[in-house]
């Protein structure tokens, strides 16, 4: 058994880095509202902003999708758009189960933002005996009782846990024996699975405890009094941070 890492090398078989693997759901967002406003073609420094990515790393990532765009041109933005939805394989159609619909798996229910990336939410899944049959987000919530079938019977992949964190890691179990190889785990708690499944963590309270840091950081270097600046967090850490996607601490993180 593995504990609780998504054992991937740093790059993956196909040639492609981890880093960059995580940078294209970037391009892809900011290359999704060019062509909803019908621009044909963008150049690495305007796609790069729009990313929040470095100019020079956008082109390094693109030269593994074999991608180099035209001098003078840029880049053909439908074209992108697809190279990248077919590496990150959202050109086919993704299954996913929700297990924990209380307030949070409630929302992720009501996300619309899944189905038009190609997640389907195919179940709702909760323990509570009194949920069952409740309409939530237009789908019936079904009990656990029925979570190996509803894995089965929807060839499900994919799975988002929402439940309690003294439930996750039984959840995740059952998840897994039933067929499903990713899990991407809301509940504060480290899984451990076997190796071949990949988990994602999202905690929201440790990006808020980052960014308290660097108030604390910003609140001491406005206070000449409270002590000297700290130059080395203000050009480094903090002006990681500052850039988002490019810095080191992505709001999904491996778990
Ligand atoms: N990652 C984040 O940023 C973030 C943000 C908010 C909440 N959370 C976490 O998400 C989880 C859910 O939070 P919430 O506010 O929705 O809680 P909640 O109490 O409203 O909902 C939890 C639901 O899980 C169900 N449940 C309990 N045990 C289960 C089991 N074994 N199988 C299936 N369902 C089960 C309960 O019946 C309930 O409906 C918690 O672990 C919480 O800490 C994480």
């Amino acid at each position: 058994m593995a504990t609780g890492r998504t054992h991937r090398p740093a790059t993956r078989s196909r040639g492609i880095p981890e880093a960059t693997v995580a940078r294209l759901p970037l391009y892809l967002r900011a290359l999704t509202a060019l062509s909803e406003r019908s621009v044909p073609t963008v150049s690495s420094e305007e796609l790069a902003a729009a990313a929040g990515v470095n100019s020079a790393k956008l082109r390094k990532d693109f030269s593994y999708l074999g991608s180099y765009g035209t001098r003078g041109v840029g880049y053909d933005v439908e074209y992108l758009v697809y190279q990248i939805s077919r590496e990150l394989g959202l050109t086919q159609d993704w299954p996913v189960v929700i297990v924990g619909i209380g307030n949070l798996g409630a929302a992720l229910a009501n996300y619309g933002g899944f189905a038009s990336r190609g997640f389907r939410v195919a179940a709702l899944i909760d323990a509570d005996p009194a949920m069952a049959g409740k309409p939530v987000a237009g789908i019936a919530v079904q009990h656990t009782d029925e979570l190996e079938q509803i894995i089965t019977d929807n060839g499900v992949s994919i799975g988002v846990i929402a439940t309690p964190a003294g439930a996750a890691q039984q959840v995740c179990e059952r998840l897994v024996a039933a067929g499903v190889t990713s899990i991407l785990n809301f509940a504060p708690t480290v899984l451990t699975v076997p190796d071949g499944v990949d988990v994602r963590k999202v905690d929201l309270s440790i990006e808020l405890q980052i960014l308290a840091f660097h108030e604390q950081r910003k609140a001491g270097e406005e206070t000449p009094e409270s002590g000297p600046p700290a130059p080395v967090a203000r050009t480094t850490a903090a002006a990681a941070d500052r850039k988002g996607p490019d810095g080191d601490v992505p709001a999904v993180m491996p778990a």
